[in-house]
């Protein structure tokens, strides 16, 4: 039975219109529930009370997740049954993380083995490098790394990247070595990339799980030509086996392009490509950049919330309690949009690589089986770390439209500071507005309550707040590789039960292919156009080839 037509999810649609009138202002008086409305493991704390839900909510939100088979599609995942059917594979990004003693069988075979032996590869290809055994071509030691990649190939590496910089261990273990990111297929980011940096000193790493990536391709041969072109005296061969490695499912294509065997890392078809953070895709970087260690623990804690999230009953389950959420917002509440808001300056890229994992798992127009799904599955996902959110778009989400909050924080920072004469450390002082903006969104400010203030009448309904705007808070003891992994599989895990639910395969991407043959087709087009003088009115709808056209007259041959 699809969950539409489960008793749970017409239950859950009487109850929500039964809440309509209910205000958290309200809600929140109730110490029970608030006691009730938490859930707690290693000493992360996830505090829902402000999402507009009573205890009843949340048992009829586990009955959903029952009627969904929610725990036997948790168990076909971590069991490598083939849950991406349009694909035919499995989904096992958690055997990336696994201790070596595990086993998690795709097909029969465990494949924990091949995960540590690549992980092995990478501590010791890294300790090479990092130590100048392994060098550039002209004897240099090899400081910089530019990660060449897009999408699941770039967005988790990049965040967790930027999640360490600042963390003690990391930062002590990367003075003196740069990490750059090479995503976009326009040229200006090859500019950034290279920017200050000797080639004789620089290990490109092209990460591409298909290595047939336009983007990638195109990047990767230019980052090859920029690396022949600047080193003198050596030749291409020589300089591509000591300046270029690949992180890949396909050997083939990486050795055609130049690389060693002996400097590929593979992953495999059971690792879908924003969920690939876990696998060399990141591990390779990171730990160029921060040292195996660092990744080891950042894959340790991934597996820390794996383990929680499949064996913690729903009450208590992070991950389960967050997806339900997020599934009660969107469908039965609908708020289509939710804001990610860490409370970290570390986390600048976190929500665009949740935007990945979520908008490209989750925004589907069918079930599993090919219906049409009677609602909008899918949210939209924005955010930036506070406090510069809220001197950007809080204003819209407190006196605009609702968009449920997730806010994020620490009770320690990375970097501490207290100043002499100054009566709170600065942290503390950023942290006061993670306490305190879930409850500018949960309670009102009313017309009276403004009047009793003494505002003038003229000037109350612009300084009202109608509060009643849900979040939820997750905080955390402190960022480190550990946390960084728990954060990472919390989220991951979060985009899955809320798939489960809803009855889609949240491990394909058709969307995105169309638009890749398209550009195909238009590139083609410009080419032609550019090099005979042709024109591009042929097979194009007017307004495109008016575009193209116009694009063509004004400097397209010259750039
Ligand atoms: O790693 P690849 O094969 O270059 O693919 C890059 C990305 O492109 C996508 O296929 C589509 O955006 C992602 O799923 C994937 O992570």
């Amino acid at each position: 039975m699809a969950i539409h037509e489960t008793a749970a999810w017409a239950a859950l649609k009487e109850h929500a219109a039964s809440l309509q009138g209910a205000h958290l202002r309200d809600m929140m008086r109730d110490e029970d529930r608030c006691a009730a409305l938490t859930a707690e493991r290693d000493g992360i704390l996830l505090d829902y009370s402000r999402q507009r839900v009573t205890n009843e909510t949340m048992d009829m939100l586990f009955n959903l997740a029952e009627a969904a088979d929610l725990a036997g599609k948790r168990a076909a995942m971590f069991t490598g049954e083939k849950i991406n059917n349009t694909e035919g594979r499995a989904v096992m990004h958690a055997a990336l993380r696994a201790p070596r003693e595990a086993t998690m069988n795709v097909d029969g075979k465990n494949v924990v083995p091949d995960v540590h032996s690549v992980l092995d590869k990478i501590e010791d290809f890294s300790a090479r490098v990092r130590s100048g055994v392994f060098k550039g071509c002209t004897g240099k030691p090899l400081r910089n790394i530019v990660s060449i990649g897009i999408g699941g190939s770039y967005l988790g590496p990049e965040f967790v990247f930027e999640a360490l910089k600042c963390e003690p261990a990391a930062q002590g273990a990367s003075t003196g070595r740069t990490l750059r990111f090479l995503a976009n297929v326009d040229p200006v980011d090859v500019s950034r990339a290279i920017s200050g940096l000797n080639p004789e000193e620089t290990l490109v790493v092209v990460v591409s799980k298909t290595f047939t990536t336009a983007e990638t391709m195109l990047n990767a041969r230019t980052m090859k030509d920029w690396l022949i072109t600047s080193i003198k005296g050596k030749t291409a061969a020589e300089i591509t086996s000591q300046h270029i490695v690949a992180v890949s499912t396909s050997d083939k294509l990486v050795q055609d392009f130049g690389v060693d065997a002996a400097n590929i890392f593979g992953f495999w078809d059971w690792v879908g490509g924003r969920y690939s953070v876990c696998s060399a895709v990141s591990v390779l970087p990171i730990a160029l950049h921060y040292g195996f260690d660092i990744a080891r623990r950042f894959l340790d804690g991934a597996h820390d919330m794996d383990n929680h999230f499949l064996n913690e009953p729903p009450r208590q389950n992070i991950p389960v309690l967050m997806g339900l959420l997020g599934v009660w917002n969107s469908t039965f509440l609908g708020h289509g949009a939710r804001a990610l808001l860490p409370y970290s300056q570390a986390l600048l890229r976190f929500a665009a690589h949740i935007q990945q994992v979520d908008m490209e798992s989750n925004g589907k127009r069918v079930a599993q089986d090919g219906s049409v799904l009677p609602f909008d599955a899918g949210e939209i996902g924005f955010g930036e770390p506070g406090t510069n959110g809220q001197h950007s778009f809080y204003q819209l989400i407190h006196q605009g439209g609702v968009f449920p909050a997730d806010f994020g924080g620490y009770c320690t920072s990375q970097c501490p500071v207290l100043l002499e004469g100054d009566p709170v450390p600065n942290h503390e002082e950023f942290m006061s507005n993670f306490f305190a903006q879930p409850d500018v969104l949960a309670y009102a400010k009313t017309a009276e309550e403004l009047e009793k203030e003494g505002v003038p009448e003229w000037f109350r309904p612009h300084k009202v707040f109608t509060g009643n705007r849900p979040s939820l808070s997750l905080l955390f003891p402190k960022l480190d590789a550990f946390s960084c992994g728990q954060l990472l599989a919390i989220y991951e895990h979060r985009t899955a039960v809320q798939g489960f639910v809803w009855g889609l395969n949240s491990f394909d991407q058709w969307g995105v292919e169309l638009g890749k043959k398209l550009a195909t087709k238009v590139r083609t087009a410009l080419s032609t156009a550019r090099t005979s003088g042709g024109d591009v009115s042929e097979g194009f709808n007017p307004s495109t080839s008016t575009l193209m056209t116009y694009y063509l007259a004004n400097g397209a041959s010259k750039s």
